[in-house]
C-alpha cells in the first residue's frame, strides 16, 4: 500500500559519515522522491560489514564524503519512480549494491554477475539519471555509497539493485543475505566450484570465512581448514563445518609451508576472507601443484598489490576472484531467502549482536572485536 509520502521529500534519521574516520552522526537527513528508474526504501534493518568500515576509514579510493554508508539491508518499498516495473509499494526487498539489469553486456555475457548499468553512477555516490544525490542535510548534498546507502530510515535506489523476497521472510535475519552469506557460500559454489572430497583452506573466519565454511560443508569438502589468527574463532568455526584450524602464530614456518605439509602437497581450493594481500599470497601458495585454486574475497586498500612467483601460476594454480560470491543478485537474492526460510542455509547463526540506528558507533567498535560477527540494527 502506498504510504502518504509518496512524491514528497521525506525527513528521516541517518548516519552520515562526514569524514573518513570520524564517528558517524546521526542527523536528520531529507531524502528527495525516487526519480524514473528508482525505488525508495524503508530501510528496517541493516547489518555492518567490513567493508563500510574499509569506506569510512578512508582507504577505498572510492570513498567519498560526506556520505551515507550500509550495504547489507533489507526494507520495504515506500515509492517507486517512474517506469519501475518490477516492484511496487509494500513489497520486501534487500537492496543490491551488485545490480542486475539483464541487459548490459556483462548481464547477457553469462560470464559474470557484475552488472555495467548503474556502476558508474554508484562509483561516485550519485543516480545515474541526473548524477546527483538524494540525500542531503541542511540543502548540503550527502553522497550515496555502493548504490546503497542503508544506514538511513529511507534510501533511494536504482531500480536494477532491488531484490523482490518472501514476505514471510524475516527482514531483522535476511537482510544479512544482501552482503557477507551470499558472499561466502558463492564464493565456493559460484566462483571455485568446490567439488566433494576437496581439501579447502579458508583464511579469515568472520562471517565471510564462515560462510565460505558453510559452503564448503554442502559442497561435499572433506578437510575444511580454518586459518585465523583469533584462537576464539575455532570454536565457533565448528558449527559452520570447520574441522580442522591451524594458528599461523603457532607456527614459526610460512603458514603456506604449513599448510603445504599438512595436506600432501597443498589444498584443492583456498579462500581469502580478511583483506591483507601477503595473506592473499600465502593463500595461492598453499594451493596444490597443478590445480589448486585460490579465490581472493577480501578486500584490500587502495595502494596495495598482490604478487607472488610467475612458476606458482605456471605450474597451475589459479588464482580467481569474488565480487557477491558471483550470484546474480536480483535473481538469486530471493533464491538465497527461499533457501533460508527452507532451512538449508544458516542466517540467524551469524547474528552476534542487535543494536540500533543511534547506537551504531558502539557497533563498529563492537565489530572490531573477535566476539562479533554480524551487528544487525533496527532503524524504525
Ligand atoms: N568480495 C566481496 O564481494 C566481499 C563481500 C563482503 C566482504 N568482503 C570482504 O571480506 C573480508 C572479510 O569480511 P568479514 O566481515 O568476514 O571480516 P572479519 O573482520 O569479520 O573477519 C576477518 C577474520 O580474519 C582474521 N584475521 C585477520 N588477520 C589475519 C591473518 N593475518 N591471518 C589469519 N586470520 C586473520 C580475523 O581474526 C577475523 O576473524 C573483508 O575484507 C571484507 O571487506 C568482500
Ligand atoms: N571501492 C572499493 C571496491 C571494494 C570491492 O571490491 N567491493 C566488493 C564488494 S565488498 C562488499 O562488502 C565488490 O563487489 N566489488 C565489485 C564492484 O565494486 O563492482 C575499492 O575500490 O577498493
Ligand atoms: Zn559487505
Ligand atoms: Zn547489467
Amino acid at each position: 500500500m502506498a504510504e502518504d509520502t509518496q512524491g514528497k521529500v521525506i525527513t528521516c534519521k541517518a548516519a552520515v559519515a562526514w569524514e573518513p574516520n570520524k564517528p558517524l552522526s546521526i542527523e536528520d537527513v531529507e531524502v528527495a522522491p525516487p526519480q524514473p528508474g528508482e525505488v525508495r526504501i524503508k530501510i528496517l534493518y541493516t547489518a555492518l560489514c567490513h567493508t563500510d568500515a574499509y569506506t569510512w576509514s578512508g582507504q577505498d579510493p572510492e570513498g567519498l564524503f560526506p556520505c551515507i554508508l550500509g550495504h547489507e539491508a533489507a526494507g520495504i518499498v515506500e515509492s517507486v519512480g517512474e517506469g519501475v516495473r518490477e516492484v511496487q509499494p509494500g513489497d520486501h526487498v534487500i537492496p543490491c549494491y551488485q545490480a542486475e539489469c539483464r541487459e548490459c553486456k556483462f548481464c547477457k555475457s553469462g560470464k559474470t554477475n557484475l552488472c555495467g548499468k548503474v556502476r558508474a553512477a554508484t562509483g561516485v555516490g550519485v543516480m545515474m539519471t541526473d548524477r546527483q544525490s538524494r540525500f542531503s542535510v541542511n540543502g548540503k548534498p550527502i553522497f550515496h555509497f555502493m548504490g546503497t546507502s542503508t544506514f538511513s530510515q529511507y534510501t533511494v535506489v536504482h531500480d536494477v539493485s532491488v531484490a523482490k523476497v518472501d514476505p514471510q521472510a524475516p527482514l531483522d535475519k535476511v537482510c544479512l543475505l544482501g552482503c557477507g552469506v551470499p558472499t561466502g557460500l558463492g564464493a565456493v559454489w559460484n566462483t571455485a566450484k568446490v567439488e566433494p572430497g576437496s581439501n579447502v583452506a579458508i583464511f579469515g573466519l568472520g562471517t565471510v570465512g564462515l560462510a565460505v565454511a558453510e559452503g564448503a560443508k554442502t559442497a561435499g569438502a572433506s578437510r575444511i581448514i580454518g586459518i585465523d589468527i583469533d584462537p576464539k574463532k575455532f570454536d565457533v568455526a565448528k558449527n559452520f563445518g570447520v574441522n580442522e584450524f591451524v594458528n599461523p602464530n603457532d607456527h614459526d614456518k610460512p603458514i603456506q609451508q604449513v599448510l603445504v605439509d599438512l595436506t600432501d602437497g597443498g589444498v584443492d581450493y583456498s579462500f581469502e576472507c580478511i583483506g591483507k594481500v601477503s595473506v592473499m599470497r600465502a593463500a595461492l601458495e598453499c594451493c596444490h601443484k597443478g590445480w589448486g585454486t585460490s579465490v581472493i574475497v577480501g578486500v584490500a586498500a587502495s595502494g596495495q598489490e598482490i604478487s607472488t612467483r610467475p612458476f606458482q601460476l605456471v605450474t597451475g594454480r589459479v588464482w580467481k576472484g569474488t565480487a557477491f560470491g558471483g550470484f546474480k543478485s536480483r535473481t538469486q537474492v530471493p533464491w538465497l531467502v527461499d533457501k533460508y526460510m527452507n532451512k538449508e542455509i544458516k542466517v540467524d547463526e551469524y547474528i552476534t549482536h542487535n543494536m540500533t540506528l543511534l547506537e551504531i558507533n558502539e557497533a563498529f567498535d563492537l565489530m572490531h572485536e573477535g566476539g562479533c560477527l554480524r551487528c544487525v540494527l533496527s532503524l524504525h
